[in-house]
């Protein structure tokens, strides 16, 4: 089985991802983040190293998708590839942070590696609004995320909003985070189980 958590940056993926691979014993797939060489430069200067940083996001999630195939093991991943392509690509060249033509070529290479991709069993959004994700990203203290700003969230999640509503390729729970604190709350986290086990009701 394959489930994926989706959401703008600082949503809560990373941490949901981490307890709910812990809660039933799943494998859990990361974004490439502390080591990627791109991510710091970019935020420093967005035109100059956007294609640079989606060329890699590209490769390290399609790395992911091969293991997800080849595994055959329960897999829960932070963040899909359509993500990078629908939110983060499209986004960046219509900031104009990302010319056309390296859009399109980009979008040529995503064209190639998407009919090896499968939709998840279950895609699991997590809906929150951009004081909040701001709130979340200050928490978690990288230094060079500092630096985005409420503009670039703003479109992100206009982004995932759109991406979201059109999606049909499977099951989709979408979760409203702003109230809940999974974190700290039992009877949240216990929430989100609830839905999860509706949703996959058949498949544990
Ligand atoms: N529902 C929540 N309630 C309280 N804190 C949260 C919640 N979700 C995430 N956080 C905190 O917000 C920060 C960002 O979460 P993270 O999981 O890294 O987000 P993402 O992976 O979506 O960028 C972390 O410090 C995390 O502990
Ligand atoms: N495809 C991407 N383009 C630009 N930035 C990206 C992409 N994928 C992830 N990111 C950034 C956003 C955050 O700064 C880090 C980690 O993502 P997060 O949503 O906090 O897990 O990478």
């Amino acid at each position: 089985m394959h489930i994926a958590v989706t959401g703008n940056i600082g949503a809560g993926k990373t941490t949901l991802t981490t307890m709910l691979a812990k809660h039933y014993g799943w494998d859990a797939q990361f974004e490439d983040v502390d080591h990627n060489p791109y991510l710091e430069d970019f935020y420093a200067d967005m035109s100059k190293w956007s294609f640079a940083l989606q060329i890699y996001f590209l490769g390290s999630r399609f790395r992911q998708v091969k293991e997800i195939r080849e595994s055959g093991k329960n897999i829960i991943q932070d963040r899909t590839i359509y993500e990078d392509a629908h939110i983060f690509a499209e986004n960046l060249n219509d900031m104009k942070l990302l010319s056309d033509r390296d859009f399109n070529n980009y979008v040529s290479v995503f064209g190639l590696m998407k009919s090896f991709v499968s939709a998840p069993d279950l895609l699991i959004y997590l809906k929150s609004d951009v004081p909040n994700l701001v709130k979340k990203i200050y928490k978690r203290g990288r230094e060079y995320e500092a630096s985005i700003s409420i503009e670039y969230l703003s479109k992100l999640n206009q982004k995932y909003e759109k991406w979201i509503s059109d999606y049909t390729e499977g099951k989709l729970l979408v979760i409203e985070v702003d109230d809940l604190d999974f974190v700290e709350k039992p009877e949240d986290f216990g929430f989100i189980l609830e839905k999860i086990e509706a949703e996959l009701n058949g498949l544990f």
